[in-house]
C-alpha cells in the first residue's frame, strides 16, 4: 500500500487525482490532502479519503475546516500555513506527493518531497521554471523520482528510451516536438482581443482546467512554461524543441529520432491518463479514461505558432535564452498580470504589456551553483511587486 499526499487535492489536477486514487484501493492510502481556501471541499474529500492530515494555508479556512469535521470519529490533525505543505510532502509513511498547487506557491513543498527523496508526480509546472536547477539537483542528490503529469510532458517522457538522461543526442533524439492547442483564440480576429472577457479565456476549446492555467492556455504563455519545463525534465535547450499547434489536443506531444522515425502518445484530453500512468509507473492500470475513437476524431491539423498574435510565447522563448533568474521574473510577473485579469483589472492583452515591461524593469542574474532558494524567493518578490506597479497604472 502506497501513502500518498495531494498537493493541491481540492483543484483540478487534485480531483482527478482522488478519482484515479479512487479506483485503485488496494493499491493506495491517501495520507495527506492539501488546500489554499476551500473549506467546503477539503472537508468532503476529507470524509471521502480520511487522511491522517489536512492542510488548509489560510488559517480562517483552516478553523472552518476544524469545525466542518468536528462530527467525523476519527478527523484529520488540521494544520495550516505554507510550512504546513512541506511538512506533508515529507512525511515517512508517504511515497508518492502529487504537486499540484498552482503557482510558485508550489515550489517550497514541491522540493521539500525531492529532498524527502518521494516520488514526485509533478503538475506544478511554474515549480520548475521558477528553480529548475534547484529542483533536478535535488532529485539527483535525494534519490528522489520525477514523473511529469503536464500532459505535453508525460507524453514525451512515454516516447523517449528509459536511459534518456544520458543525454538526448545521446539516444538519438533529433527534436521535440511539443504539441499546443492555440487556446480558445487561435483563430480571433487580433482586433478583438483587447476586448475579451475572463469566461472567454477560461472556456479551452479540449481541456477543463483551472483558471489560471486556462488563461496561460489562451495567452501561449502556457506553451513557453512547458517550453521551459521540458528543458530541465529533459536536459535540452529550446532550439532542440519545436512548438506546434495542434488544435484537437488528441496528441499530447512527439519525439522525432534522427532515423526519421517519429514517436507520439495519443488519447482523449482527459489528465487521468498523465496520472494514472505516472502513479503506476512503470506498470499499467487503470484510469477511467474511454478509449480514443479514431474515427470520430477523423483529422489531426497542425500549424506553426504565430508569435505576433501571441506575443507571451515570444517571450518566455526570450526569458529561456536569458536563462538565470528570467524565468522566475517572466512567471512571477505572468502570475500577478494573469490574477489582474481574472479580476478585471486589466485587458487580455495587457497580460503580455505587465509581463514584458516587468522583464524589462527587472534584469535577470546569473544562478551560481550552491545559490539556495533564497535568492529565487527574492528575485520572485521583486518581480511581482514591479508587475504591481505595472498593472496599477493599467487599471488606473
Ligand atoms: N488542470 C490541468 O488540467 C492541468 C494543470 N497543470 C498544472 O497543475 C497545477 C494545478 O493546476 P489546476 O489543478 O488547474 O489548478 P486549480 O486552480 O484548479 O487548483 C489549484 C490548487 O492549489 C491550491 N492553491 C491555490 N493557491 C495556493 C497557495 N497559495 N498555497 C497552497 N495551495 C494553493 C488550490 O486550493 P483552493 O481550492 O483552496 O484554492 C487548489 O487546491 C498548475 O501548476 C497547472 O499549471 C498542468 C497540466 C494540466
Ligand atoms: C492538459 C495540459 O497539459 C495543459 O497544459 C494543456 O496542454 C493546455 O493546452 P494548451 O496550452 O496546449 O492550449
Ligand atoms: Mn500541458
Amino acid at each position: 500500500m502506497i501513502g500518498i499526499t495531494v498537493l493541491g487535492s481540492t483543484g483540478s489536477i487534485g480531483v482527478s487525482t482522488l478519482d484515479v486514487i479512487a479506483r485503485h484501493p488496494e493499491r493506495f492510502r491517501v495520507v495527506a490532502l492539501t488546500a489554499n481556501r476551500d473549506a467546503q471541499g477539503l472537508a468532503q474529500q476529507c470524509r471521502r479519503f480520511a487522511p491522517a492530515y489536512a492542510v488548509m494555508v489560510d488559517p480562517q479556512a483552516a478553523a472552518q475546516l476544524r469545525d466542518l469535521l468536528a462530527d467525523m470519529a476519527e478527523p484529520p490533525e488540521v494544520l495550516t500555513g505554507a510550512a504546513a505543505l512541506e511538512l506533508v510532502a515529507a512525511l515517512p509513511e508517504v511515497g508518492v506527493v502529487m504537486a499540484a498547487v498552482v503557482g510558485a506557491a508550489g515550489m517550497m513543498p514541491t522540493l521539500a518531497a525531492a529532498r524527502a527523496g518521494k516520488r514526485v508526480l509533478l503538475a506544478n509546472k511554474e515549480a520548475l521554471v521558477v528553480a529548475g536547477a534547484l529542483l533536478m539537483r535535488a532529485v539527483a542528490d535525494n534519490n528522489a523520482l520525477l514523473l511529469p503529469i503536464d500532459s505535453e510532458h508525460n507524453a514525451i517522457f512515454q516516447c523517449l528510451p528509459p536511459n534518456y538522461a544520458d543525454g538526448l543526442e545521446a539516444v538519438g533524439v533529433e527534436r521535440i516536438l511539443l504539441t499546443a492547442s492555440g487556446g480558445p483564440f487561435r483563430d480571433a480576429d487580433p482586433r478583438t482581443l483587447a476586448g475579451v472577457t475572463p469566461e472567454q479565456a477560461c472556456a479551452h476549446p479540449n481541456w477543463a482546467m483551472g483558471r489560471k492555467i486556462s488563461v496561460d492556455s489562451a495567452t501561449m504563455m502556457n506553451k513557453g512554461l512547458e517550453l521551459i519545463e521540458a528543458c530541465w525534465l529533459f536536459g535540452t535547450s529550446p532550439e532542440r524543441i519545436q512548438v506546434v499547434v495542434h488544435p484537437q489536443s488528441v496528441i499530447h506531444s512527439l519525439v522525432q529520432y534522427v532515423d526519421g522515425s517519429v514517436l507520439a502518445e495519443l488519447g482523449n484530453p482527459d489528465m487521468r491518463t498523465p496520472i494514472g500512468h505516472a502513479l503506476a509507473w512503470p506498470e499499467r492500470m487503470t484510469s477511467g479514461v474511454a478509449p480514443l475513437d479514431l474515427f470520430a476524431v477523423a483529422r489531426l491539423d497542425f500549424q506553426p505558432p504565430d508569435l505576433e498574435r501571441f506575443p507571451c510565447l515570444r517571450l518566455a522563448y526570450e526569458a529561456a535564452a536569458a536563462g538565470g533568474t528570467a524565468p522566475a521574473v517572466l512567471n512571477a510577473a505572468n502570475e500577478v498580470a494573469v490574477a489582474a485579469f481574472l479580476e478585471r483589472r486589466i485587458g487580455f492583452t495587457d497580460i503580455p504589456r505587465v509581463v514584458g515591461e516587468t522583464l524589462a524593469a527587472v534584469p535577470g542574474v546569473t544562478i551560481e551553483e550552491g545559490q539556495g532558494v533564497e535568492l529565487l524567493l527574492a528575485v520572485d518578490r521583486e518581480a511581482r511587486a514591479a508587475a504591481e506597479r505595472r498593472v496599477d497604472v493599467l487599471a488606473a
